[in-house]
């Protein structure tokens, strides 16, 4: 299940993957050649006959050789390496994106990020440069043993016996590693998290002096991924150089018990330093064969966490679904039932109906299920019962797209984006002018304070808009949603924030923000109620007490 996850994500590299495979391959062989070339050279040298330019002409012409294949496998290798990266991240973003939000409600924004940014580069040089020069380094490793067997047969004999013993070995070391590996990825996730938490709450830290509370905090979870650290690198220095060693000892030994042949004269010179040198060949792909082994284990952490996320469903649309125009904006939720996971329901058996046009105040206590209502009007979570309709149409039956067109929602906490004024307002519709931005930033009342500012709409706001005052963030959100020209404005407590000079001006404007358009407002204020053509109280996940606004 892994492997075949690892060759779906290997897929649309796989013109690269298999050219860096057999440069390898090449490389590999060229490798193989210089111990017999070695060899042949030191014969030469040792029975002083002087002819020894052959070898010499032949070791240089593999070495320029190996050089070559070096550097052009280590462009592809670097080249494949940063485009698998890209291709992952991608791919995940994408994904992550295209989940329900009750997916991103049951999980640690810490865990994806760790996933989605440093364990998914782990991954993508595995595929890349450690999977990919794998065959490489089993052809050296086998080559070298056939090699070596040819000189002495001994050693066909021994190879055998050490491979299940030095598997095994591998195989126990591995699980252990395995198990690191997966608590030091949990902890790491727990420091993107505690960071991005730390960093969005430091307001509050500093106005409660949270401080040391919260180093401490963020240093324990350090200190638990440092000696995980500590743990995996430990096993992974000893491990190369432990297994080198084995190798070494094995090949020496068999040196020995060699040099018996050599003084009876059944193995010639030149054939010994051959089976020296392959023997000091052996020792690195072994090792780095070790490597491969932790790595794979690491790898398949990161796989299954992955593959968890890429076959959780995406939203998705009907298959055959039902073509929606510019919508009038009737609205009727009939007889809905809805409860988050574990909880009460939030909504029992409700049923309203807008009319086009219409504007009516959603109002009632805290957790009465206002913003749960709009969730489900614009598809983000689906009702356990019931059926919600636009214009008489089921909208489950229609594309998520489309329908969501139709909406524009401001919700109770204003998004916005590290961009400027104009940017994050002009992210409600893709392609509009510099007029249409200034009419519905001066619909929504945020002109005049757009006009003071240094750079005016080109004004950088920073992450979440932290350059801006809470109510002057409102104004941008509830620019970008006018700016939309949906057929349905849902407005959740979106001038909660806005001081009295600008509700009665924005109350003023508000005519024209809703002309020709059915919209909800949640709100709690007197000015804003006011508005609605209709108030509905919502109570208990019931309407209770629908009244007409005087
Ligand atoms: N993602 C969630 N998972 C579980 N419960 C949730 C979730 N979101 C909201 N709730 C719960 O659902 C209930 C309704 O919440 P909702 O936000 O719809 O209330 P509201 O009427 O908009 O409240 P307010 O006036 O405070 O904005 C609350 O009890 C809340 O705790």
């Amino acid at each position: 299940m892994t492997f075949a996850r690892l060759l779906d994500l290997a897929h649309p590299h796989r013109t690269a993957l298999a050219l860096m495979v057999l440069l390898t391959l090449l490389e590999a062989a060229a490798v193989l050649l210089v111990p017999a070339l070695g060899g042949w050279m030191a014969g030469e040298v040792l029975t002083a006959t002087g002819s020894f330019l052959g070898p010499v002409a032949c070791l240089l012409l593999v070495l320029t050789l190996l050089a070559l294949l070096r550097t052009t496998s280590g462009i592809i290798s670097g080249r494949t390496s940063a485009r698998v990266l890209a291709h992952l991240r991608t791919k995940v973003h994408d994904h992550l994106q295209c989940l329900p939000l009750s997916f991103h409600q049951r999980h640690s924004q810490g865990d994806l990020l760790a996933l989605s940014t440093y364990e998914i580069s782990r991954l993508g040089d595995f595929l890349a440069v450690t999977l990919a020069a794998l065959p490489a380094q089993l052809l050296t490793a086998i080559g070298a043993v056939v090699l070596m067997s040819r000189i002495d047969a001994a050693l066909a004999v021994a190879v055998p016996i050490l491979v299940p013993v030095f598997y095994l070995g591998l195989k126990m070391l591995g699980r252990h590693l395995r198990r690191i590996a997966q608590e030091h990825q949990k902890a790491e996730a727990a420091i993107v998290a505690a960071a991005s938490e730390d960093l969005a709450m430091l307001s509050a830290i500093k106005s409660f002096t949270r401080e040391s509370e919260t180093a401490r905090r963020f240093a324990e979870r350090v200190t638990v991924s440092r000696n995980l650290l500590i743990k995996e690198t430990d096993i992974y220095a000893i491990l190369g150089p432990v297994t080198s060693l084995l190798a070494g000892i094995g090949a020496v030994a068999l040196l020995a018990s060699g040099g018996g042949s050599l003084q009876s004269g059944e193995i010639s010179p030149s054939a010994m330093v051959s089976f020296f040198l392959y023997a000091a060949l052996l020792t690195r792909p072994v090792a780095e064969l070790s490597h491969v082994y932790g790595q794979v284990q690491s790898a398949k952490g990161t796989l299954s966490r992955l593959g968890a996320i890429l076959d959780t469903a995406t939203e998705s649309d009907p298959a055959t679904p039902h073509p929606l125009g510019r919508m009038r904006g009737q609205i009727t939720f009939e007889n809905v039932t809805f409860c988050y996971p574990g909880r009460d329901p939030v909504l029992r058996g409700l049923s309203l109906s807008l009319r086009p046009g219409e504007t009516l105040a959603l109002t009632g206590p805290n957790g009465a299920g206002k913003s749960t209502l709009v969730s489900l009007l614009l598809r983000l979570e689906v009702p356990e019962c019931g059926t919600i309709r636009l214009d008489g149409v089921d909208i489950r039956t229609v594309a998520l797209q489309d329908l969501r067109r139709q909406i524009a929602w401001v919700p109770q906490r204003p998004l916005l984006f590290d961009g400027s004024i104009r940017e994050n307002i002009a992210f409600g519709r893709a392609g509009a002018t510099d007029t249409e931005i200034e009419r519905a930033a001066r619909l929504a009342q945020a002109h005049d304070f757009i006009g003071d500012l240094p750079h005016g709409y080109d004004t950088e706001i920073g992450e979440h808009g932290v350059r801006l005052s809470g109510g002057q963030g409102q104004r941008i959100v509830l620019a970008r949603a006018i700016l939309k020209d949906p057929a349905i404005l849902i407005l959740d407590e979106a001038t909660s924030m806005y001081d009295l000079n600008g509700e009665t001006a924005f109350v003023a404007a508000a005519a024209a923000a809703f002309r020709d358009r059915t919209v909800i407002l949640i709100t709690h204020r007197p000015a804003t109620l006011a508005l609605a053509d209709r108030i509905v109280v919502l109570e208990r996940g019931q309407v209770v007490a629908p009244r007409t606004a005087a």
